[in-house]
């Protein structure tokens, strides 16, 4: 039986012993069945692995000749980006989405900010750039794929700590968001101990299943004592 005192317990556990297949099955066993976030969001490094709670950014398009329009957001440089770098807390994810995955929503010094604060990784629905720098910070990072495009003349950040949606996958602000080689998904604050729990169970019992099949059990045999594939 797993436990945990804290966060930083949470999720330095899930870090070492838990994937995105198993924390994935025990979701669909909860019948949270659409927690997997697009396909297309993978880690800069297939070593990276993230796990911690969302800080959601909610970005959009918005141009530079907007900058005669009602809203004063609008009038500053990345909208309100700087002050969403600044407001994260030890292991939140910067999470951002809304606009439309025609440029980069996260660099290099965007990251190293993160981790001077104890951030746990970001994920961009859209693309990463400074792909070397972030590398080099072994900062984890997930996102479509490396694409050096500005967003300053082409997005900002409208708001941030507000519920945001990727491809039909609401994050809340403090949902645990888990990312490895295999994808990323989104852990609901208000299952997270069952979810968890469960994962942990199945993990130690994939093992056993490992070991069982390497010493030559057959498929079905495993999977009638075990229930477990
Ligand atoms: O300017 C941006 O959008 C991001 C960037 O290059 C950085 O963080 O270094
Ligand atoms: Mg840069």
């Amino acid at each position: 039986m797993i436990t945990w005192n804290n966060d930083s317990e949470l999720f330095e556990l899930m870090r070492k012993e838990l994937y995105s297949a198993v924390l994935g099955d025990i979701l669909d066993k909860m019948h949270y069945f659409h927690q997997f976030l697009p396909s297309r969001l993978q880690p800069l490094d297939m070593d990276m692995v993230l796990a911690g709670r969302a800080m959601t950014v909610l970005e959009a398009d918005a141009f530079e000749e907007l900058s005669e329009g009602q809203n004063p957001i609008m009038k500053k440089p990345f909208g309100l980006m700087l002050e969403a770098l600044d407001d994260l807390k030890k292991d939140e994810v910067y999470i951002c989405a809304g606009s439309s995955p025609s440029y980069a929503l996260v660099g290099e010094l965007m990251c190293t900010r993160m981790q001077i604060l104890g951030a746990a990784g970001a994920v961009a629905n859209g693309f990463h750039r400074d792909t070397k720098g972030i590398l080099e910070l072994g900062f984890p990072c997930f996102s479509y794929g490396r694409y050096a495009q500005d967003q300053g003349p082409r997005g900002k950040v409208i708001d941030y700590r507000v519920p945001i949606e990727i491809e039909g996958v609401r994050i809340y602000p403090g949902d645990i968001i888990f990312g490895d080689l295999d994808g990323v998904l989104v852990i609901p604050k208000e299952i997270e101990r069952e979810a968890i729990t469960r994962a942990w169970e199945k993990a130690t019992g994939e093992k056993m299943v490992a070991e069982a099949i390497r010493g030559g059990m057959g498929a079905r045999e495993s999977f009638d004592r075990h229930g477990i594939m």
